[in-house]
């Protein structure tokens, strides 16, 4: 083998780094770079095969070329990383500066990086750099500018998952977005929130009747899976218009156990975007994709023919010109973005009451007023109690289910946020969980004080510096069905019941706020809770 060939080669890699790589977005063509890389490795090798070496001489040879190739072009990107990218003079870890394995590395295996970040802030200021291309900015400001209906900044790579097919929330397009939204604003309104009431009411009724058991039989429940399996139960009703039967059944829907199982994989997949991309061309990956793509549609295929429906998503999304391309994707989403959220909020809150309950007690008082202990609660009458509405806000500035947010990508010229020029063609995320604990906005940041919603308006300084629902155009557009599971949920569970940690068990309790894992979403261990019957009723 000539030696002269390695130094070509290394101008190669540096090149290619320099000249194409450097600029614009890749990841969603990782797989295909990964499938050409290889086909040059065996071209390489059989050229050397072909001009008389030996098969072992061949290997070691393409071997050695490749490593000159490779080295060329780590060489160039880490320098251009470290000296010369646009970011170079915003602070953060040195590895995060290098190479996109710095997040990951501080991701797992406890997908708590959405914490270490939170401290990372605080040592090293409102802007760090996570990711050789990524800033993260904890400051009140940002969320509006990043975020706001004004602002030009457009959904990041991290969007290009699903490519080439969209659902609402996984599309960069902000038209394609737009026509689609028009069709899911219509599923939440007040008209539509109205018309699902009597499904929602079946499931309050199961759910209220697990507890009711529970409580009859001074068992504990393990809180996080029951409200796991009526938030699925839902949302697939609302979907399919007919549920997973989760609650009655006690047992995950398969498309969910799936979906748990690999969530923590995902999790970290999703954090190196480039990396999700090269696993999903893998044939088996996505083959399995396109299978649960296939009982998407098949569900939705059952529902359209079904004789006399109640009026679900389905009656709205399905008059959307994107339906027939889309449709079953955006019934994914629905079930995961509705299922989820609303179970991780619904634990914590129980969580919260569990820790604190002086506001069980407030909070039953409060309902008393406003509705007779006779009279059945309704999303109306839970909307008028503050105390109700302060105790699920602060859950949610605590525990965002979302405890990082949205991508975001800086506009080609740049934009100033918080104060700072970001060059254009930048990631930006702004953590929820980091400004929502900012001390600048809320005082007292770290502590359970519901009263900061009603009573208390010193200890909000930034109203808007609370998000847990994104904000802007992209927003959640669930957002009123969950709050209103929320009001009810809480509001039934706390007139009839009341909820303490089991005894001795308080510390152990905690792991299940202290462990809760980022994977876009959270994933949460389990919660174990008492639930006693108000009035001592055996059922
Ligand atoms: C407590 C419960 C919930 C929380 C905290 C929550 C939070 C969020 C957040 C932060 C986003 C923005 C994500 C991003 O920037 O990419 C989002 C988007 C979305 N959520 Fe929710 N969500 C909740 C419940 C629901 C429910 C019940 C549904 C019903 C299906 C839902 C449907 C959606 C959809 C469709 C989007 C995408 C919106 C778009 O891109 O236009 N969410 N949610």
């Amino acid at each position: 083998m000539n030696y002269a060939l390695y130094l070509p080669a290394f101008i190669s890699g540096a090149s290619l780094e320099l000249l194409l790589f450097r600029k614009g977005e890749w990841d969603r063509r990782s797989g295909i770079i990964v499938k050409r890389y290889a086909i040059l490795f065996y071209v390489a090798l059989i050229l050397m095969f072909v001009f008389g070496q030996s098969i072992r001489a061949s290997v070691a040879s393409t071997l050695r070329l490749q490593l000159a190739f490779l080295g060329g072009l780590y060489s160039a990107m880490a320098c251009y990383r470290l000296f010369f990218h646009p970011l170079k003079s915003f602070p953060g870890p040195f590895g995060a500066r290098l190479s996109i394995f710095w997040y990951l590395k501080e991701s797992i295996p406890d997908m708590q990086m959405y914490v270490r970040l939170r401290e990372l802030h605080k040592e090293q200021g409102d802007f760090i750099r996570i990711k050789p291309r990524e800033l993260s900015i904890c400051h009140p400001d940002a969320v509006v500018e990043v975020h706001g209906p004004q602002t030009k900044m457009l959904k990041g790579e991290f969007y290009d998952v699903n490519y080439p097919q969209h659902n609402l929330q996984m599309t960069r397009d902000p038209g394609y977005h737009h026509q689609k939204r028009r069709y899911w604003d219509k599923a939440f309104n007040t008209k539509a929130l109205k018309s699902y009431e009597p499904r929602l009411k079946t499931h309050f009724t199961i759910l209220m009747d697990i507890f009711s058991k529970h409580a009859a039989s001074k068992e504990t429940i393990n809180a996080s899976k029951t409200f796991m399996d009526y938030s699925f139960d839902v949302i697939s009703d609302l979907t399919f218009g007919k549920p997973f039967n989760m609650l009655t059944t006690g047992e995950p829907h398969p498309i969910i156990k799936e979906f748990i199982e690999a969530k923590k994989i995902m999790g970290t997949a999703l954090s190196l975007t480039w990396l999700f991309h090269i696993l999903r061309s893998i044939p088996w990956v996505e083959y399995r994709m396109n299978e649960f793509i296939k009982w998407y549609k098949s569900e939705l295929d059952d529902r359209s023919k079904a004789s006399s429906p109640t009026q679900d998503f389905y009656t709205h999304l399905s008059q959307s010109e994107t339906f027939e391309k889309d449709g079953p994707w955006d019934a994914q989403l629905a079930i995961f973005a509705g299922g989820d959220t609303v179970s991780t909020t619904l634990t914590n809150i129980c969580y919260l009451l569990a820790e604190y309950p002086e506001y069980q007690e407030r909070l039953n008082e409060d309902l008393n007023t406003l509705c007779r202990p006779d009279e059945e609660l309704d999303d109306q009458t839970l909307s008028k109690s503050v105390l109700l509405g302060g105790i699920i806000n602060e859950a949610l500035r605590l525990y965002p289910p979302v405890p990082s947010g949205g991508q975001r990508l800086t506009p080609p010229e740049g934009i100033v946020i918080a104060g700072r020029y970001i060059p254009g063609n930048m990631n930006v995320i702004t953590p929820a969980y980091s400004i929502q604990r900012d001390v600048r906005a809320f005082p007292q940041p770290d502590d359970f004080i519901p009263e900061r919603w009603y009573s208390r308006p010193e200890l909000i300084l930034r109203k808007d510096a609370f998000f847990p629902f994104s904000y802007g155009h992209y927003n959640c557009a669930g957002k009123p069905l969950a709050m209103m599971e929320l009001r009810m949920v809480i509001g039934m569970a706390v007139r009839k019941f009341k909820i303490s940690f089991p005894l001795g068990k308080k510390r152990e309790c905690r792991r299940y706020v202290e462990e809760q894992a980022d994977c876009f979403v959270m994933h949460t261990q389990p919660l174990s809770l008492m639930f006693e019957d108000r009035e001592g009723k055996r059922v």
